[in-house]
């Protein structure tokens, strides 16, 4: 049903991820779980039936239990053999019809959420950031990053030596990139802005494209970030992602904290920058259900220019953008959700323009089809452009999922707008 929404919908890819305990419910030591390759064999031969191309995340926050006991998850390097292990039973089972992979979702964010914030599982963090049973918020991030990297460089190694030639797909990574703004003109707001979006992006991009973290990074943590051996560098260098994935959202005000005193127990603390919604009393951007979220259109542009130009042109893919609702908005404004539609409509708009400046995109994904799970939020926070009743499962167009197959069919917009639909695989 949700494969017909989609072709009525009438996009070209859809953008999932597949749950590695549902594959090797107990890592590579245990068995493959057939019903579970089952499962995702029906749902990629569904979506090529009807011609929509399957843009497949290997991994979107979630590990087997098993691995978390075994090694302490990500913070043990012996997950990275786990890895190349899951992404070759991946590649093997699926690889013939996907051409589309992505290693992992959003790294740079769940492991701050994970190791620094401890708000996700396995809820590590340490004073001032919060009171978990364990942790090093200092460390711990960085540690967990650095063996994601060389999971990440081990599975793309894989792929392109084993697999790339015969099955013809390519493969990335995606990277949750927020924009930061100084909050004044000093130098220290601008410096802290550029800082921020180094322990923001180039944390992986750049290992990943240069062999080597960001000095910013290196300089501020010493210590606490870990070093590649040239052996590891060359590994990362040798095994270029073929692109980037970007979920972009949102931006915010960035505010130095190494010459001004500021609280430093938040997102940004370890950038010593604190990042703030308002700038004179002015709030950046309509606020969304999110907290710390708000409606920054032209910070799209800004963001692709800026990946674009860093990583010398690698083709892009907005792997995510969307508009989030409370749950406790009415029925009628969930339904007819005009601020869903302006805030795609905007975002598109300064795409389309990024475009035009020269970035190399290759496709836009909204998030979401329907609502979905929103983690810590659960159902307090709706994505869809479907509705979903939670009850009975049943789907119900929004009026953003009118206005999205309306702006993929028509060959033009008579307000300016002048994306169009790219094939995924142009
Ligand atoms: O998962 C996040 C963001 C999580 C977060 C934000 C703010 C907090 O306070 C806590 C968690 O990013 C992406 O953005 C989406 C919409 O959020 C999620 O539904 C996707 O699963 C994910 O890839």
């Amino acid at each position: 049903e949700d494969v017909d929404i989609l072709h009525n919908l009438a996009v070209n890819s859809y953008r999932f991820s597949i749950s590695w305990a549902r594959i090797l419910p107990r890592g590579r030591l245990g068995g493959v779980n057939s019903a579970g390759i089952a499962f995702y064999n029906r749902l990629i031969n569904a979506l090529l039936q009807k011609g929509i191309q399957p843009f497949v995340t290997l991994n979107h926050f979630d590990i087997p239990h098993e691995l978390e006991t075994r090694y302490g998850g990500w913070l043990g390097a012996a997950i990275r053999e786990e890895f190349e292990y899951y992404s070759d039973v991946c590649f093997n089972a699926f690889g013939d019809r996907v051409r589309f992979w992505t290693t992992f979702n959003e790294p740079n964010l769940s492991t701050r959420h994970q190791y620094i914030l401890g708000e996700f599982p396995p809820n590590h963090c340490s004073p001032p950031f919060g009171n978990c049973s364990s942790g090093d918020s200092r460390r711990e991030p960085y540690a967990a990053a650095h063996n994601i990297l060389l999971s990440h460089a081990a599975a793309v190694h894989n792929y392109k030596t084993n697999y790339q030639a015969k099955q013809g797909g390519s493969i990335g990574i995606v990277i949750a990139v927020k924009w930061y703004e100084p909050l004044t003109n000093s130098t220290e707001d601008v410096r802290a802005a550029r800082r921020a979006l180094a322990f923001e992006v180039d944390w992986f991009l750049d290992p990943i494209f240069f062999g080597d973290y960001p000095r910013e990074m290196r300089e501020i943590l010493s210590s606490n970030l870990p070093k590649f051996t040239p052996e590891e560098k060359k590994l990362l260098q040798n095994n270029k992602v073929d692109f980037i994935g970007i979920n972009h959202y949102t931006a915010i005000y960035a505010k130095d904290c190494i010459y001004s005193p500021c609280t430093l127990d938040t997102y940004e603390g370890n950038a010593l920058v604190y990042a703030i919604g308002r700038r004179n009393g002015k709030i950046i951007g309509k606020p969304t259900a999110l907290h710390g979220y708000f409606v920054v259109p032209e910070a799209m542009e800004k963001v692709v220019m800026y990946v674009n130009d860093r990583y010398r042109n690698t083709t892009i893919y907005i792997t995510e953008n969307g508009y989030s609702q409370h749950s406790d908005t009415s029925m009628e404004d969930l339904i007819n959700d005009v601020e869903r539609v302006n805030y795609m409509h905007d975002y598109l708009k300064y795409l389309s323009s990024a475009i035009r400046k020269g970035a190399n995109v290759g496709g836009y994904f909204a998030w979401s089809i329907v609502d979905n799970f929103e983690w810590v939020y659960g159902y307090t926070v709706k994505f869809g452009l479907y509705q979903v009743d939670f009850d009975t499962q049943e789907r119900i167009p929004r009026m953003s999922a009118k206005w999205y197959r309306d702006f993929l069919t028509s060959s033009s917009l008579t307000d300016g707008l002048q994306v169009r639909s790219r094939r995924a695989d142009s």
